[in-house]
């Protein structure tokens, strides 16, 4: 099982910082280790040590006497992994981080790091030159690209149709770097950032198949039909979400206009500009529903799913006590219960959580969830798929989607789901499971998603902290709360240490803000 972006090598690096780190430790300690880690292994930062000359006593004097700070290690591992995936999607092709990543992020990050590998000539300026990918475009030959020629092009004129196909690319361009900060800026999704570099380099690369060189001497930006910011519909905004509407439209339009005028030049290309075009309106939908239903889950750490045959008491007495201690979501999870009874049940629960604030979730199927008006549904990997449950539930609905591994991560994020259950991480006494996906994916899920997501399996007060360390902050419980002779204080009691826990990240937060 690997993170859902980062190479093995860098992996390893961190698995093992967390593996011999304590909760908290010194940040330059943790910067040594990071650097004498990625020296030890095989990979790329190994090979840019070794290449200059940094050997492991140099590195052990990363370390300095004086006694330092403690930092929460969660908190600078994610920090780290941001800065390093930043370097990544920048500065390679593919957007994967590896070491080499991990170690320009180190030296930007950390003053003792930068001050030790500038001794070797290993400075960020140098790195981020040693590290440049030359886009892959600037291989094809000028020999490879489609030719517009008149003669084959009819009556249609080819400096018209150049300056077509100029124009919509770069309103294409244009509109991809808007949608692509929002992005970075004020989601920060890695993930969404990625698949956005990918769509760009694919259209980069097919429209210099096409022969985008050749159009520029066509060009006459004034006199170019709508510059931007001609219409007053174009000059106005109120909003961040609408600046990315617009831009999405304004990509959207573009590359439709690419697709038709390109099928002129070459009908194979033409159904990648297609193909790009599907993949924004995929990316487009995700960021709708996630910025959307992202704000409702936001404040939600505690998530109950409730099955009345496993409750030591009734489900009412279960839920509302509990709701009262500090259950944010409920789910209802009943398999055998005739609909018309799960209706009935589901809409007296609609009325607790709504008057607790909480928010209701239905299992497996989002029909019910409609029908009671639920906030929404949780899908498995064997139930009805994000986009037809989309279809029953209506574009609001909350669609969580239960992962073991971050490949299915991934897969659920494109789908359009709104929170993930990761897990099982330990033994259930709910459902059993052929393999669990343990603390490995909860460290995983810490480092890669930013989308809501809720530990899940035989989670219980006593194992909480270790869920916690790896990096959970909201958590899925059934039996330690529903079998409990005392519902109440259970949930009293994990609720208030995932408070705690955010409180303190918050306060870290800002003292520590991402850059
Ligand atoms: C929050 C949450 N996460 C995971 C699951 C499990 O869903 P699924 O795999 O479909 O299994 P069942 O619960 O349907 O047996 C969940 N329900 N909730
Ligand atoms: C339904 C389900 N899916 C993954 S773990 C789980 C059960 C959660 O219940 P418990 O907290 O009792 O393990
Ligand atoms: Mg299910």
């Amino acid at each position: 099982m690997s993170f859902l972006h980062l190479t093995a090598g860098a992996e390893r690096a961190l698995i093992r910082i967390r593996q011999n780190a304590s909760e908290e430790s010194a940040e330059t300690t943790l910067f040594a280790q990071l650097l004498l880690g990625l020296l030890e292994d095989e990979g790329h930062a190994a090979e840019i040590l070794r290449v200059a000359a940094v050997g492991e006593a140099a590195l052990q004097t990363a370390v300095p006497a004086a006694a330092q700070p403690l930092v929460p290690v969660l908190e600078w591992q994610r920090n780290l992994v941001r800065r390093a995936d930043q370097f990544a999607i920048e500065l390679s092709t593919d957007g994967i981080t590896g070491t080499e990543h991990l170690l320009l992020a180190a030296i930007d990050l950390d003053p003792y790091t930068a001050e030790l590998l500038g001794r070797f000539q290993l400075t960020k300026t140098f790195l981020i030159a040693e590290l440049s990918e030359a886009p892959e475009e600037l291989h094809v030959s000028d020999a490879e690209f489609v030719q517009i020629r008149p003669a084959e092009q009819g009556q249609i004129e080819a400096a018209a149709l150049a300056r077509i196909l100029d124009a919509s690319a770069n309103r294409c361009r244009e509109g991809l770097r808007v949608i692509e900060d929002y992005v970075r800026f004020h989601l920060d999704d890695a993930l969404l950032q990625r698949e956005l570099k990918q769509i760009r380099h694919t259209l980069t690369q097919t429209l210099r198949y096409m022969g985008q060189s050749q159009w520029i001497p066509s060009r006459d930006s004034l006199r170019d039909v709508g510059p931007l910011g001609a219409l007053a519909s174009e000059r106005a905004r109120e909003s961040l979400m609408d600046v990315l509407r617009a831009s999405f439209k304004r990509v959207e339009e573009a590359l439709r206009s690419l697709e038709e005028y390109g099928k002129l030049i070459d009908a194979e290309l033409a159904v990648r500009i297609s193909e790009c075009r599907y993949r924004i309106y995929t990316v487009e939908k995700a960021l709708e529903t996630v910025v959307h239903n992202r704000q409702r889950l936001e404040q939600c750490r505690l998530y109950l799913l409730v099955t009345a045959a496993n409750c030591r008491y009734t489900p009412e007495i279960v839920i509302r006590n509990t709701l009262e201690k500090g259950v944010d979501v409920v789910q209802i999870r009943e398999k055998d219960m005739p609909d018309r009874e799960l209706i009935a049940y589901g809409r007296k629960v609609r009325e607790w959580t709504t008057a607790a604030r909480a928010l209701l979730i239905i299992n497996d199927r989002p029909d019910i969830a409609a029908a009671v008006g639920a906030d929404g549904v949780h899908l498995g990997q064997d139930d009805m798929d994000v986009a037809s449950a989309r279809r029953v539930l209506g574009g609001s609905g909350i669609i969580g989607v239960s992962t073991h591994s971050p490949e299915q991560a991934r897969t659920a994020l494109f789908d359009g789901a709104d929170y993930l259950g990761v897990g099982p991480v330990f033994v259930s006494q709910t459902k059993e499971f052929p393999e669990l996906a343990g603390l490995d994916y909860v460290q995983q899920a810490a480092v890669s998603l930013t989308i809501p997501w809720f530990a899940i399996g035989g989670i219980t007060p006593d194992n909480l902290r270790e869920v916690q360390f790896a990096g959970a902050t909201r958590v899925a419980v059934s039996s330690s709360i529903c079998q409990a002779p005392d519902p109440r204080g259970v949930t009293a009691e994990i609720a208030g240490r995932l408070r705690s826990a955010a409180e303190a990240a918050a306060m870290a937060a800002t003292r520590n803000p991402p850059q």
